[in-house]
């Protein structure tokens, strides 16, 4: 345990130069799959785009998937887009949050790159200044839910679907950085309810808390609100708008940037503990199961 920091640091040097870390580790360069695991399609006359991710079955968030969208954000910055709509190609899943075989039974240097490039992606998605929507047309469990609290504003489909951060569930812990996203949409005493059982809400409940802004009936509507959420700042000049967006995220943001190698090495210690690693193999055995 006492080196794991330092061979995580070892790992990260040899795969990515032997700059100072963090701040020097970028995961961007890797060139994406040839087949995409996500699709940008942006609006000519609005300057939107929609990304929505297409990897089946469950949209899992994987190192290339993780990778993938940190590109597509970056790529969206650099063409100054006007918004982006966060949804899923699939009828029943928005994301079924972190791939559990990149903790399950994972060399801690895997485990090291895979929560890196979960750490870079999430922080491009939470900071940036476009307007950011979750169009959620789908189940949106842990990662799931944090990637759509990472958005501006989530219009999920009811009734049917659900989301939640149900780590604990799982025997094992969200790190603070998805708790701060909770509670930045739901306020203290909804998260730690929520927290502490791992609950998985109903679009209802979900809209009752403040973890989603908006129910819709299906997915079309809830591109189309998307939309009209974004078309709210067409007259807001942009910097403004950004950097308001980044002083109300700066507890997120903060936490990132000051204790990206803690937070990682919590992770690879807490992943790869042996009572974490029975969790995530009964939770594996409980999927399986259910879809035979
Ligand atoms: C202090 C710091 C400590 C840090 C500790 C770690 C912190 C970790 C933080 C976040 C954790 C996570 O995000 S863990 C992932 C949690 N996700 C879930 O609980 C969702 C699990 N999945 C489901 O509930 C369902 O799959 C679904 C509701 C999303 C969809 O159901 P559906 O019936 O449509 O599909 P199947 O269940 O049949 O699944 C299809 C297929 O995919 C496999 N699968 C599903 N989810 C995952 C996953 N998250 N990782 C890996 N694989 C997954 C499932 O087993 C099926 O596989 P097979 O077809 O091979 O059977």
């Amino acid at each position: 345990m006492a080196g794991i920091y330092r061979s995580t640091r070892y790992v990260l040097q040899n795969a990515f130069g032997s700059r100072s870390l963090p701040g020097a580790v970028r995961f961007y360069s890797q060139k994406p799959d040839p087949a995409p695991l996500i699709n940008v399609d942006v609006d000519s006359k609005t300057g939107v785009a929609t990304v929505t991710m297409n990897s089946p079955p469950v949209n899992t968030l994987n190192t290339p998937f993780l990778n993938e969208m940190g590109g597509v954000i970056k790529e969206l910055e650099k063409n100054k887009t006007r918004g982006l709509i966060l949804t899923s190609s699939s009828n029943s899943v928005f994301s079924a949050g972190l791939d559990i075989m990149e903790m399950y039974k994972a060399p801690r240097d895997q485990m090291a790159v895979f929560w890196t490039t979960l750490q870079n992606t999430w922080l491009s998605l939470y900071r940036t200044g476009i307007p950011t929507v979750a169009a959620i047309n789908g189940h949106a469990p842990a990662g799931g839910c944090l990637l759509a609290l990472s958005c501006e504003y989530r219009v999920m489909v009811g009734p049917k679907f659900t989301i939640g951060l149900n780590e604990t569930q799982l025997g094992i812990v969200a790190p603070p950085w998805f708790l701060i996203c909770m509670r930045e949409a739901v306020g203290p005493r909804q998260t730690e309810l929520a927290l502490t059982s791992g609950k998985m809400f109903t679009a209802t409940e979900a809209l009752n808390i403040g973890l989603v802004d908006q129910l819709v009936s299906n997915k079309e509507e809830a591109l189309a609100e998307a939309h009209k959420f974004i078309a709210r700042f067409a007259k807001i000049p942009p910097l403004a708008r950004k950097l308001t967006k980044e002083f109300t995220r700066q507890e997120g943001i903060k936490y990132m940037e000051e204790k990206m190698l803690d937070d990682l090495e919590t992770f690879v210690d807490v992943a790869s503990s042996p009572s974490a690693q029975k969790g995530m193999e009964m939770y594996l055995e409980a999927l399986k199961k259910k879809s035979t």
